[in-house]
C-alpha cells in the first residue's frame, strides 16, 4: 500500500471496523467470535479515514501537490523550490499595477487544505513600505491545473447551475452572456499595432489605449485577488512544436478552468514542470463588470487584448468561448509574422492522408464535418498551415448541441461524458437526462471535450498539407447549390467574402434570413487586413495543389419558411465524394449569376437537388432571390476593390472578376 501519511498504527484490538468500542467481555480472549470478516480500516477516527481515501499523486497534472522525490529524473531542483518557483511566477502574473507588488499567494483550496500552505510574500518589494491595503494582508489561494474530478468538485459545491448529467457531463450555465460579444472587444493601440493591424471599418479590432487597458487590467486582478481562491491552468496552443505557445488562464470559476483544460493542449507532467513564463496570460474577471464611465467602454462587458504585454482581460462575461476565440486572435496576430497561415476551420484526414479544411462562419457545420466516422479528426475549429502542414490550434472541440441526435451525431454524442463541459442545457431534474431541443437558456448550448473522446482523433493533431478547402455556407436564402467546384480566383473571392446566411430569430414568426459576410470566415478574429490571409491562402493552394468547393449547407427548395435545410446524411455524401476524389473527375455545368460549376451526379444524393432551380415551385421567387443574394456578395465585396491580394496582379483581377454577374 502506498504511504497516505505518517498515521500507520497497529490495531489495538479493542477498536471495531466502524472505529467503534466493541462491547468488552469480562475477560479478554482470543476465542471471541468476530463478525468482521474483512480485514479492517487502518484508521482510529473518521477523520483518519478520510485522509486515507486520497492517495498522494504519483502522476500530478497538478505539481503544484504533486510529491515527486528531489532527484527524479525531472528535476534538478527540490520539489519545495519548485513549487515556491511556481507560485512566484503565479503571483508576478497576478501582480497589482498600482501597488507594483504580486499577491501573497498559497496553494489549495481555502476551505479544505489551506493549512498545507506553501506561501510566496510578496519579495518583490518591501510590502510594509508602502502601498499597504487589506487586500496586502490577505493570501489568494491558488488551484492550480486542477485535475477534472476535482474541478467537478469546485463547480459543484460553490459554483450554482452545475451538475452532473445522466451521462456524466458537467452541465454549467454561463449565465447572462451565451454567445460571443464581439462588439465589446478592445485591442489596444500602440506604436507597433498601428500600423500592423487591421483598424477602422469592417475591421473586428476596436481601439483602446494602453492606459484604459491597464485600468481594466488592474479591476480584474483586483477582482481576483479578493476572491477566496483562484483557478489557474498553465496549457500550450497549437500541436506544431516549432511554435507552440505557452498560456496561462486565471480564472475565478471551475467551469472556466475546466473549459481550458479541454480546449487547450494539456501538458504532460514533464512539460509543465519546465513550464516557465507564459508566453501569453488571460485574466478572466468575467463575473465583474467593466466600469461604463472607463473611457472607450461602450457597456459593462469588455474583452481587452493587448498584444504588447501579452495579455487579455475579460469583464462582465462569462461565456468561456470568449477565451478559446481570444486566444485564436492572438494566434491570427502571432502566426502571420512567422509566415504561417491561421485558419478559422475544421480539419480531418483520410486513411490514405488526404487532408481537407472546412471553412465556415457559426453554425456552417465545421465541427459536425470535421467529425467524420471514416476520417481522422485533426480538429474542428481553429488551425495553422504552415511549411510543415496543418496543426490544430487547440486540444479539444466545441460543438454546438442544439438538436443533437444520437443517430446523425454519434461520435459527438458519445464524447459527452465524464469531464466533457455542457453549457446552458436543460435537463430533467430526476434523471438528468439532458433534453438537446431545449432553447429556454439559449439556442447557443454547447459541449466542450478533449479531442481525444472522438475515438479516431489524430494525436498529435498534424497532418500533411491540404488537398481539399470546403468552404461552407449555410444559405437561408436557398439558393446557392448544395456543392459548387470553384477555380482558385472563386476560391479566394469567396474566401474573402464569407458569406453565410442564418435566420435572426425564430420568437416572433417567421424572419427574413440574413446575410452576414465576414472576411476569411473569421472576421471576428483576424488582426491584419484580411487580404494578408488572402494572398497566404492563394499561395499555399497553389503551392500544393489543393481544390477549393463551396458547398451549402443551408437551405433548399426555397428559402428559410418554405424550403427546408439540406439533409446532413446529402451533405455528408456530398463531402464523401470530394475526399474520394470522385467529385473532380465529375461532369460540370455553370450555374446564372454566381458562374458555379455544379455536378450532375452524385451517389447517393438525388441529382434534382444538385441544381437549387429545380427545387423551387417558384421559379421567378428563386431568380429574384438569387440576384437579391448576388447583389448583396456585391455590395459587400466593394471595400475590397482597390486592394492587391499577394504580388500577383492578375490574380488579383481574376478575384474581382470572380463574384456574380449580371
Ligand atoms: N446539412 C447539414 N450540414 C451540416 N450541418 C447541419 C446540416 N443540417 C443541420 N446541421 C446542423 O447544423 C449545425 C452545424 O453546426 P457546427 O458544426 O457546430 O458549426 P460550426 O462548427 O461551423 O460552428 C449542427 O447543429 C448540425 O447538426
Ligand atoms: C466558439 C465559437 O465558434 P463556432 O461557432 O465557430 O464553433 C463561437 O462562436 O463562440
Ligand atoms: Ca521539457
Ligand atoms: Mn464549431
Amino acid at each position: 500500500m502506498a504511504n497516505n501519511g505518517d498515521f500507520s498504527f497497529v490495531r489495538t484490538g479493542s477498536i471495531g471496523r466502524h472505529g467503534l468500542p466493541k462491547i468488552q467481555t469480562h475477560h479478554e480472549s482470543k476465542e471471541v467470535c468476530h463478525d468482521d470478516s474483512a480485514t479492517p480500516v487502518k484508521a482510529k477516527t473518521i477523520d483518519e479515514l478520510h485522509s486515507l481515501q486520497k492517495k498522494k499523486s504519483s502522476q500530478p497534472t497538478t505539481p503544484i501537490t504533486g510529491t515527486r522525490a528531489p532527484g527524479s529524473p525531472f528535476s534538478a531542483i527540490s520539489e519545495e523550490d519548485r513549487q515556491k518557483q511556481q507560485l512566484q511566477s503565479i503571483s508576478a502574473s497576478l501582480a497589482s499595477l498600482t501597488r507594483e507588488t504580486g499577491p501573497k499567494v498559497v496553494r489549495g483550496d481555502p476551505r479544505t487544505d489551506g493549512h498545507k500552505a506553501v506561501h510566496v510574500e510578496h519579495h518583490l518589494y518591501d510590502s510594509s513600505l508602502f502601498g499597504l491595503s487589506d487586500s496586502a494582508l490577505k493570501f489568494t489561494h491558488i488551484l492550480y491545473n486542477l485535475s477534472p474530478a476535482e474541478l467537478y468538485e469546485q463547480a459543484i459545491k460553490y459554483e450554482k447551475g452545475s451538475f452532473i448529467t445522466a451521462s456524466g457531463a458537467l452541465a454549467t450555465l454561463s449565465g447572462a452572456k451565451t454567445g460571443r460579444s464581439p462588439r465589446d472587444k478592445r485591442v489596444v493601440k500602440d506604436e507597433e499595432t498601428e500600423n500592423e493591424l487591421w483598424w477602422g471599418k469592417g475591421s473586428p479590432n476596436i481601439e483602446m489605449d494602453e492606459h484604459t487597458f491597464l485600468v481594466n487590467r488592474e479591476r480584474a486582478v483586483d477582482y481576483l485577488n479578493s476572491l477566496d481562491k483562484v483557478f489557474v491552468n498553465d496549457q500550450f496552443m497549437n500541436w506544431d512544436p516549432e511554435h507552440r505557445i505557452k498560456v496561462r488562464i486565471v480564472s475565478a470559476r471551475a467551469y472556466h478552468s475546466l473549459f481550458m483544460h479541454n480546449m487547450c493542449i494539456r501538458p504532460t507532467p514533464e512539460e509543465l514542470e519546465d513550464f516557465g513564463t507564459p508566453d501569453f496570460t488571460i485574466y478572466n474577471a468575467g463575473q465583474f463588470p467593466c466600469n461604463r464611465y472607463t473611457h472607450y467602454m461602450t457597456s459593462s462587458t469588455s474583452i481587452d487584448l493587448n498584444l504588447s504585454r501579452r495579455e487579455m482581460v475579460i469583464l462582465g462575461t462569462q461565456y468561456a468561448g470568449e477565451m478559446k476565440k481570444g486566444l485564436f486572435s492572438v494566434m491570427h496576430y502571432l502566426m502571420p509574422k512567422r509566415q504561417i497561415l491561421s485558419l478559422h476551420s475544421g480539419c480531418n484526414m483520410g486513411k490514405d492522408g488526404d487532408v481537407a479544411l472546412f471553412f465556415g462562419l457559426s453554425g456552417t457545420g465545421k465541427t459536425t464535418l470535421s467529425t467524420d466516422h471514416n476520417r481522422y479528426l485533426i480538429g474542428d475549429d481553429e488551425h495553422c498551415w504552415s511549411d510543415n502542414g496543418v496543426s490544430n490550434i487547440e486540444g479539444g472541440c466545441y460543438a454546438k448541441c442544439i438538436d443533437l441526435s444520437k443517430d446523425k451525431e454519434p461520435d459527438i454524442w458519445n464524447a459527452i461524458k465524464f469531464g466533457t463541459v455542457l453549457e446552458n442545457v436543460v435537463f430533467d431534474e430526476h434523471n438528468r437526462e439532458v433534453d438537446y431541443s431545449e432553447k429556454s437558456v439559449t439556442e447557443n448550448t454547447r459541449a466542450a471535450y478533449p479531442i481525444e473522446y472522438i475515438p479516431n482523433a489524430k494525436i498529435p493533431c498534424v497532418g500533411p498539407h491540404p488537398k481539399n478547402i470546403i468552404l461552407l455556407a449555410c444559405d437561408a436564402f436557398g439558393v446557392l447549390p448544395p456543392v459548387s467546384k470553384l477555380s482558385l480566383a472563386q476560391t479566394m473571392y469567396h474566401f474573402i467574402s464569407g458569406y453565410t446566411a442564418l435566420v435572426a430569430g425564430t420568437e416572433d414568426g417567421i424572419k427574413e434570413p440574413q446575410a452576414t459576410f465576414s472576411a476569411c470566415f473569421g472576421a471576428a478574429f483576424i488582426m491584419m487586413h484580411p487580404t494578408k490571409y488572402a494572398a497566404m491562402l492563394a499561395e499555399k493552394m497553389q503551392k500544393h495543389g489543393a481544390t477549393g468547393w463551396l458547398v451549402n449547407t443551408g437551405w433548399s427548395a426555397g428559402r428559410y419558411g418554405t424550403g427546408n435545410r439540406i439533409k446532413l446524411a446529402y451533405t455528408r455524401k456530398i463531402i464523401d465524394a470530394i475526399h474520394s476524389g470522385t467529385l473532380l473527375n465529375a461532369t460540370y455545368t455553370k450555374t446564372e449569376v454566381f458562374g458555379l460549376e455544379i455536378p450532375t451526379e452524385i451517389e447517393g444524393v438525388p441529382s434534382e437537388i444538385l441544381d437549387p432551380i429545380n427545387t423551387w415551385s417558384d421559379k421567378k421567387a428563386y431568380t429574384d432571390t438569387l440576384l437579391k443574394l448576388g447583389g448583396l456578395f456585391k455590395k459587400n465585396f466593394e471595400v475590397f476593390m482597390n486592394h492587391k491580394i499577394g504580388k500577383d496582379n492578375k490574380l488579383t483581377e481574376e478575384i474581382l472578376a470572380a463574384g456574380p454577374i449580371f
